[in-house]
């Protein structure tokens, strides 16, 4: 299989941690998504927590009007969250895992076990024309799972392969190939995200079903030292090397 070009979309929640720090508008992230869309960023990707530490309600319709980039909407199974995507529209809504004292997102989010809580969230944003998604463990019975929801896109979580050490780096990237291929044989296409870096990004844009990252923490991190284009070209520049 020839792999085709890998997207790279955005995550600029924490612009809005730090602006947030002070209870001011600065750094405010719609400036960060112009940014990211002026050099080459394929999508942004905003995460409304249910407490709000980040990415706030208002946020959104800024961001959506300030770019032409596709919005990848992160949110919680919640009736409130879901309420929030029908009047929003984003392109996408990725259904993630969240506990409100979790300090970021610990795990993939168990569509196997909250199957029937999934249907119909799933269902109303595919009948509002959003391309749901969902950020899953590189698992099988995950991947089964999606199937059964008929959800067009799942993000594997890569953050055990963010965080393994020695051999279990590995046995982690094993997992997320074979979980992408599954995906892909299966009609479901796979993305992946959470805690990719300079560093690791390499082997995981490797994966040649893979057709989109969500990369943010790490890149907001860097454009403090040199710059958020500077950095976003960066990544995009190993991710390219590397297919
Ligand atoms: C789902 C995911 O991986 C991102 O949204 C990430 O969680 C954003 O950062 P926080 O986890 O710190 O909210
Ligand atoms: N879904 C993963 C994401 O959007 C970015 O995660 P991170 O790079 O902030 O860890």
């Amino acid at each position: 299989m020839t792999p085709g070009r890998l997207r790279l979309g955005v995550n600029i929640d924490h612009v809005a941690t730090i602006r947030n720090a002070r209870g001011g508008d600065h750094p405010d992230p719609v400036r960060a998504a112009q940014i990211v869309a002026a050099c080459g960023g394929d999508g942004i990707t905003a995460h409304l927590r249910e407490d709000r530490r980040h990415i706030r309600d208002e946020d959104l319709a800024r961001i959506q009007a300030a770019t032409d980039l596709p919005l990848n909407l992160e949110m919680a199974a919640t009736d409130e969250m879901l309420a929030i995507a029908l009047r929003h529209k984003p392109h996408a809504a990725c259904i993630v895992p969240e506990r409100r004292e979790e300090r970021t997102t610990e795990g993939g989010l168990d569509a196997a076990g909250q199957h029937n809580r999934l249907v119909p969230i799933v269902s109303a944003l595919a009948d509002a024309g959003i391309r749901v998604s969902l950020f899953i463990a590189p698992d099988e019975r995950q991947i089964e799972a999606a199937m059964r929801l008929r959800a067009p896109v799942v993000e594997l979580h890569t953050g055990e392969y963010a965080h393994a050490e020695g051999d279990q780096v590995a046995v982690e990237l094993r997992r997320l190939a074979d979980m992408s291929a599954l995906a892909a044989k299966n009609g479901i296409e796979p993305h992946a995200g959470h805690g990719l870096t300079y560093d690791n990004v390499q082997p995981i844009a490797a994966i040649p079903q893979l057709a989109e990252l969500n990369i943010g923490h790490y890149l907001i991190g860097e454009a403090i030292f040199c710059g958020l284009e500077p950095a976003v070209l960066r990544m995009r520049e190993l991710m390219d090397a590397a297919r």
